[in-house]
C-alpha cells in the first residue's frame, strides 16, 4: 500500500483491465517494481529541530525550468487510454499545480497541443519532451524540431531502452500496440514514414553515446539523460556536457534485476559531485519520499503511476489532486525536518530504518 492507494483502486475500477495492466505492470517478476516503493519504506528521516522559519521556499533551479517545484510529472505513454482528454488533462493539471511536465514521445496527443494546453493555464509552465533517439537521425531531428516549435524547454533522452522490456502482463493480455482509434501522435509526418499514418517508435541497441553527441549538435535546448543507474555512466554523461541526469529504472519496466533508484542515488551523487542536477524517479508516493530523495542528492523527483491513477480516477482534477497533495506533504515534511528550503535537506538526515543510523 502507498500514499495513492485510493486513486489506484478507483483507477483499477474504471480502467479496461488490459489498459490497467499496461499502466500498472513491470518487467519480468516485477521485483524492481516492488522494490522501488519498498526501498523508500526502508529509509527513515532523522529530523533536526528548532531551526525552521515561518516561510518555506520550495523552489529549485532546473534546466529549462529556473523556478520549479522539486516534484515533476515523469513521462508516461498513452494517456488517452486512461482518460478521454488524455495528455491535455495532464498538461493542464501539471501547469495548475506548478510542476514540470515531461511529456512522453509516445503521447496520444501531439506535443504542440500538449504544450498549448499547459500554456493556456500558465503561460510559463515548463513542458519537457521525452525522446527515444531513433536509429535514423533525420527522424530524431524532425522530432526535436517538433518539440522546439511546440515550445518545450528541455529534452529528456531515455537511455535505458536498447530493447523493450519484457512486460509479462501485456504478453498475457495480447497488448502489443495502441488499439484502433488511438495513435502516438508525435510520430505522424516524419521522414520516411507513411504519409497519413504514424511511424513506429524504434528501440535500437545501436544507439550509443555518439548519438547523444549528435543530438547536442542538433539543438540548443538543455538535454537530460533518463535511465542512468551506473556511476560510470553518470561520469560519462557529465563528460559529454549533458545538462542533467534522471536516475531511474523506468519504473521497473525495463531490466527487472535493477536496484531501486533511491538505493543507487548516493553513489551517483558521489560520482557527479554536484556538477549537474540529478533527478530521480521510481516509487515516489509520499512527500517524505521526496524529502529522502532530495537529502540523498536529487534536485527533484518524477512521479509516474500516481499521475496515471489520478488521471483515470478523475481527469484533470485527479492529476491536480495527486500533484498538490505531494507538494503539500513535501512542504510539511520539510518543516518537520527543520528545513526552510530544499537545500536544507542533507544526507545526514537519512538513516536506514531499524538501526537508528547504525550505532
Ligand atoms: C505506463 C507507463 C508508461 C511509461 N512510458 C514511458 C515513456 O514513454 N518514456 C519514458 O521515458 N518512460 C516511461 N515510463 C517510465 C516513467 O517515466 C518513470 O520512469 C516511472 O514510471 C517512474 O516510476 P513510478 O511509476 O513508480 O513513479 C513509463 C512508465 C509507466 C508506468
Ligand atoms: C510506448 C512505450 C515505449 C512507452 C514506455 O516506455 C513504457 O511503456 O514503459
Amino acid at each position: 500500500m502507498n500514499g495513492f492507494a485510493e486513486q489506484h483502486d478507483r483507477a483499477k475500477e474504471v480502467l479496461d483491465p488490459v489498459a490497467y495492466d499496461y499502466f500498472a505492470g513491470g518487467a519480468g517478476d516485477e521485483r524492481a517494481l516492488a522494490d522501488n516503493e519498498n526501498s523508500f519504506a526502508r529509509l527513515a528521516l532523522l529530523p533536526r529541530v528548532l531551526r525552521g522559519g515561518a516561510n518555506r521556499d520550495l523552489a529549485v533551479r532546473l534546466p529549462g525550468a529556473p523556478d520549479a517545484l522539486p516534484i515533476m510529472v515523469a513521462p508516461t505513454a498513452f494517456h488517452r487510454l486512461a482518460h478521454p482528454e488524455g495528455e491535455l488533462a495532464t498538461a493542464r493539471a501539471a501547469a495548475a499545480a506548478g510542476t514540470v511536465l515531461i511529456s512522453s514521445m509516445a503521447s496520444t496527443v501531439a506535443i504542440d497541443e500538449v504544450v498549448a494546453a499547459a500554456h493556456q493555464v500558465r503561460a510559463e509552465a515548463p513542458v519537457w519532451f521525452q525522446l527515444y533517439l531513433q536509429p535514423d537521425q533525420q527522424v530524431t531531428a524532425a522530432l526535436v524540431e517538433r518539440a522546439e516549435r511546440a515550445g518545450c524547454s528541455a529534452l529528456v533522452v531515455t537511455v535505458d531502452s536498447p530493447v523493450f522490456g519484457r512486460h509479462e502482463r501485456d504478453r498475457r493480455n495480447g497488448f502489443h500496440d495502441l488499439p484502433d482509434g488511438y495513435a502516438a501522435e508525435n510520430m505522424r509526418g516524419l521522414p520516411g514514414g507513411p504519409a497519413e499514418d504514424t511511424r513506429d517508435i524504434e528501440m535500437s541497441p545501436e544507439i550509443s553515446w555518439r548519438h547523444v553527441e549528435s543530438l547536442r549538435a542538433m539543438t540548443r535546448l538543455p538535454v537530460l539523460l533518463k535511465g542512468i543507474l551506473h556511476p560510470d555512466d553518470a561520469h560519462l554523461a557529465v563528460g559529454l556536457g549533458v545538462d542533467g541526469i534522471i536516475v531511474s529504472n523506468h519504473g521497473g519496466r525495463q531490466l527487472d534485476a535493477t536496484p531501486a533508484p533511491i538505493e543507487v542515488l548516493p553513489h551517483i551523487t558521489n560520482a557527479v559531485g554536484g556538477a549537474i542536477p540529478l533527478l530521480l524517479d521510481g516509487g515516489v508516493r509520499r512527500g517524505t519520499d521526496v524529502a529522502v530523495a532530495l537529502a540523498l542528492g536529487a534536485t527533484a523527483v518524477g512521479v509516474g503511476r500516481p499521475v496515471v491513477w489520478g488521471l483515470a480516477a478523475d481527469g484533470e482534477k485527479g492529476v491536480r489532486d495527486v500533484l498538490e497533495r505531494l507538494r503539500d506533504e513535501f512542504d510539511q515534511a520539510l518543516a518537520l525536518c527543520g528545513g526552510r528550503r530544499c537545500g536544507d535537506l542533507t544526507r545526514d538526515l537519512v538513516v536506514r530504518r531499524g538501526f537508528g543510523g547504525g550505532w
